[in-house]
């Protein structure tokens, strides 16, 4: 399976240098509280990624010397020469080398170095609003299906256009132009998240039902408009509603992933250990998913595997990693026993910025 063979990086947070080994399979890193653990996920996530998880701009993340970081790492793939991956940014911006490409797009980048991030911030998926939920289904629905990234940019260009159109209140003649474009993008990203869906039930069905001990839970798509009709017929009857709000009201950038357990919606019931399972399930069978499609899986990040989980739901949890066939990068404050379910793994432990293997 693909996996990053050696990483470093240079003034990366409080890590001044970083070069280390990781498995091929899981790679612990434990270490006491602010000693850089997420710094160094961090660090991975930004080479699959190009920017950071935590929300910070890339200057953030440049350390004491200076005005400046990289991460770099080699990228193994099976039989194949390895790559290198490259990410670095100065006061002149970010810039990207991937092999021989050097000037990669992020999306090129995203697809050819998958990376999930499982972290504690993560509960928002399944709290907070719904672009969180569809983020997470694109995420998959781009890496399964090639044909997704130049529909979703097609929709997002009509998108912006015609809300711009609404905004200025221009007349229903130039508003109209964007609609067809609009819908047609609109109508194929419904079909794709749909069969996206489909694929990912079963799989997450039997990860839900072996987790929660129940076959009593759904994960439904809502469109994000009334399928009733054509997506292009809601845009022209609803014309008037969309110049008075001064915007699309309804349509692909509307979609919504209800999950219910139990049938109770999981947003009012779950606890938090039990969202952390349903988080990780939800992105474990993305990537199983995935490598069914493709034969890739992504590079899966777990920040702070123990917190809000007793005994228990760590063993389930470890359980679950077990199945990932890519390569995993778990932190911690200390070894626990669930770790033992992975015995295909190295353990490092970072202290001030600095890492070691133990
Ligand atoms: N740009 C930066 N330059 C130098 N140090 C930084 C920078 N950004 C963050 N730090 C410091 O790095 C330290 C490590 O933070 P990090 O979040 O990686 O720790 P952690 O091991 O994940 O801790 P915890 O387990 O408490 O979450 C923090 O003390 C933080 O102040």
């Amino acid at each position: 399976m693909m996996h990053l063979a050696r990483i470093k990086g240079e003034n990366f947070r409080l890590f001044e240098k970083l070069d280390f080994n990781p498995h091929p399979r899981v790679t612990f890193i434990t270490g006491e509280n602010a000693a850089g653990k997420t710094s160094l996920l961090e660090s991975i996530y930004c080479l699959g990624r190009a920017k950071s998880f935590r929300g910070n701009g890339p200057a953030e993340l440049a350390g004491a010397l200076g005005k400046h970081w990289q991460v770099m790492a080699k990228l193994q793939k099976p039989d194949a020469p390895s790559t290198t991956v490259r990410v670095a940014w100065n006061t002149e911006g970010t810039s990207v080398r991937f092999g021989e490409s050097t000037k990669p797009s992020t999306a090129e980048l995203v697809s050819q170095l998958p990376t999930q991030i499982i972290e504690p911030a993560m509960h928002r998926l399944l709290q907070d609003g719904p672009s969180y939920r569809r983020s997470f289904l694109d995420w998959g629905v781009f890496h399964v299906e090639q044909q997704f990234f130049p529909v979703w940019r097609r929709h997002q260009r009509a998108l912006k256009q015609r809300n711009k159109a609404l905004r200025l209140k221009s007349s229903p003649k130039e508003i109209l132009t964007w609609d067809e474009e609009l819908a047609g993008a609109a109508e194929l990203i419904l079909q794709y998240r749909i069969e996206h869906l489909a694929a990912l039930k079963p799989i997450l069905g039997e990860m839900v039902t072996k987790l929660f001990n129940t076959e009593d839970w759904s994960i439904e798509l809502q469109p994000g408009w009334s399928t009733d009709t054509p997506y292009i017929e809601g845009l022209r009857k609803n014309l008037e509603r969309d110049r008075k709000m001064g915007m699309t009201v309804e349509g692909a950038h509307r979609a919504e992933l209800k999950l219910k357990l139990n049938s109770h919606q999981v947003k009012n019931r779950i606890s938090r250990g039990q969202q952390k399972l349903l988080i990780s399930a939800l992105i474990l069978a993305q990537s199983e998913l995935m490598y069914r499609h493709t034969g890739r899986s992504p590079i899966l990040l777990v920040d702070d595997f123990s917190a809000e989980l007793a005994t228990e739901f760590q063993r389930a949890l470890a359980g679950l990693f077990a199945q990932h066939t890519g390569q995993l990068f778990i932190t911690a404050f200390e070894r626990v026993p669930a770790f033992d379910l992975l015995p295909d793994s190295s353990m490092f432990h970072v202290e001030h910025g600095l890492i070691r293997e133990c």
